[in-house]
């Protein structure tokens, strides 16, 4: 598991630590263990042109101590202060270690600056921390744009720019290595801000981890304790049996994806219910299933449901459903339905489209009034909490980084995952992932964990049903099968 704590838990967990060490030792612990990623970076790519940029906080200062660690090894660095003051301390040593110093404190770069910038290897990212808003100061805003092609990015703690909480997606610039200290952060593993990070390198500075988690993310090695594995004693409807009500005579292919993911996933049954032409190429394609009405331990509404094409018996099955105290995945179309909070597990599951429409019928309010695609791609995460406090239900909002939201009154910490490849992108994708997590919610696990968990298997088996390549939908569905037992077969 990873664990991200937010803003106020790192700054309180940091002072506990601070006021046992000497002045300033905490620092020095960040800087070291900064200044050894970098020299090693280095002598990896045989780099030697070192650029930091020096913030006014104490970012800047783990910056500029690290950037004399590097110069006093030999290596030709160059500090651009770039705040309106600089941390005293790490100004001396810097001065002392031979470091070479450019102010850039308002207005235009000079011009000293813009070639250090353009013939970089390394550019050292120390603007801003976690005592950042979102955006980069205004005289710093060309920086992305300076900076050459060829140099790697190391960002000191976060990505100048982004949203230390990781909530608001902002202009900033992109880190192909981002080293931080002891705690992860948001930032770093939010929808709006992970972009930016680059591969995420934690040092151990001495800051224990704090009780309460802002963000989570489960690794492979965590499907064990989650995954639910058959015992003897069970049979197909201890297991859980998942009610589905996706497809129509348009997409007939969402019920396909959608029962042949659920299966493969390792649900006990699946009933499902639709119109002839995709209950005749369930049929064929996957005979396991059962038609018609009957006991189920959870539904799966929506995928390829198309509400002025759904059949009767589809619509009153999904109002049945969504009537009932039993769980429920909520996807595309099905997401029409949902008008009132519901207080049984719920999964919605929406891409950004779908969000942005499912909470402008629910009346949320964007930053200039009326919600726009705009609004949802800055703060994806935002409005899914307002969505999943509306309607009580948990929303899975899919993308690159998937995010699982739950309402403000189950408390718990926003789950992520990114796991998939970008190849993930396909049609049907979707109608993959609500098979997974409908099988999930039948077993028993909660919505927030079904949701994770699935987007995690989900994104696993698009990789390895053809690893570095393309994929289509249903590969993805029959590779879970395959995914959850080699995922199964990692040490705890
Ligand atoms: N607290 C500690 O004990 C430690 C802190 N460390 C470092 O300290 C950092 C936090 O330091 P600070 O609290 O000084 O915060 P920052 O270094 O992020 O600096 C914040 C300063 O920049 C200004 N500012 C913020 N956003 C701005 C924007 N968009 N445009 C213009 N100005 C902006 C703020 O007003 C503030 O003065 C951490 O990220 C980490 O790198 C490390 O040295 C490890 C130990």
């Amino acid at each position: 598991m990873i664990r991200a704590y937010d803003v106020p838990a790192v700054r309180a967990a940091e002072e506990v630590v601070r006021a046992q060490l000497p002045d300033g030792e905490l620092m020095q612990r960040a800087a070291t263990g900064l200044a050894q990623v970098i020299a090693a970076r280095q002598s990896e790519e045989g780099s030697d042109r070192v650029v930091v940029l020096v913030g006014g906080g104490d970012n800047g200062g783990d910056a500029l101590y690290a950037g004399a660690i590097l110069a006093a090894d030999g290596a030709n660095v160059l500090a651009v202060l770039a705040g309106s003051q600089t941390h005293e301390g790490a100004l001396g040593a810097a001065e002392s270690a031979g470091v070479l110093l450019e102010e850039w404190r308002s207005g235009e770069p000079p011009a000293a600056v813009v070639s250090a910038l353009a013939e970089a290897d390394v550019v050292v990212d120390g603007i801003l921390g976690i005592g950042g808003r979102p955006g980069l100061p205004e005289h710093l805003r060309a920086i992305p744009d300076l900076v050459g092609t060829d140099a790697l990015v190391v960002a000191v703690d976060l990505p100048s720019g982004c949203d230390p909480e990781g909530q608001v997606r902002s202009d900033a610039l992109y880190a192909d290595e981002t080293v931080t200290f002891s705690l992860a952060k948001p930032v770093h593993l939010m929808p709006a801000t992970e972009q930016a990070v680059g591969l995420l390198t934690v040092i151990d500075i001495g800051v224990p981890e704090p009780e309460v988690a802002a963000v989570q993310r489960f690794s492979h090695a965590d499907v064990t304790g989650l995954w639910p594995v058959p015992a003897p004693g069970d049979d197909k409807y201890s297991r859980g049996v998942l009610g589905v009500v996706t497809g129509g005579e348009h997409y007939t292919g969402a019920a396909v994806l959608s029962v042949t993911a659920a299966v493969t996933a390792g649900v006990g049954m699946v009933r499902y219910i639709g119109p002839e032409a995709p209950t005749g190429l369930l049929r064929h394609a996957v005979p396991e299933t059962v038609f018609g009405p009957g006991r189920v331990q959870a539904w799966l509404i929506g995928s390829g449901l198309e509400l002025d094409e759904a059949t009767a018996k589809q619509l009153s099955t999904a109002r049945e459903a969504l009537a009932s105290d039993l769980p429920v995945v909520l996807d595309a179309g099905g997401l029409d339905l949902l008008n009132e909070p519901r207080s049984a597990p719920t999964l919605l599951t929406p891409h950004l489209g779908e969000l942005l429409r499912l909470a402008t019928r629910l009346d949320i309010q964007g930053e200039g009034g009326t919600l726009t695609d705009a609004d949802v791609r800055h703060a994806p995460t935002v409005v899914a909490g307002q969505v999943a406090d509306r309607l009580g239900c948990t929303v899975l909002v899919k993308g690159a980084v998937t995010a699982v939201v739950s309402p403000a009154s189950v408390g718990r910490p926003i789950l992520t995952q990114a796991d998939g490849p970008s190849w993930l992108a396909t049609a049907g994708a979707g109608d993959v992932l609500g098979g997974v997590c409908g099988a999930l919610l039948a077993s028993g696990l909660d919505p927030a964990t079904a949701g994770a968990l699935g987007a995690l298997v989900h994104g696993v088996a698009a990789d390895r049903a053809n690893p570095g390549g393309p994929v289509r939908a249903l590969d993805v569905a029959h590779e879970l099968g395959r995914t959850v037992a080699h995922l199964l077969r990692l040490p705890a």
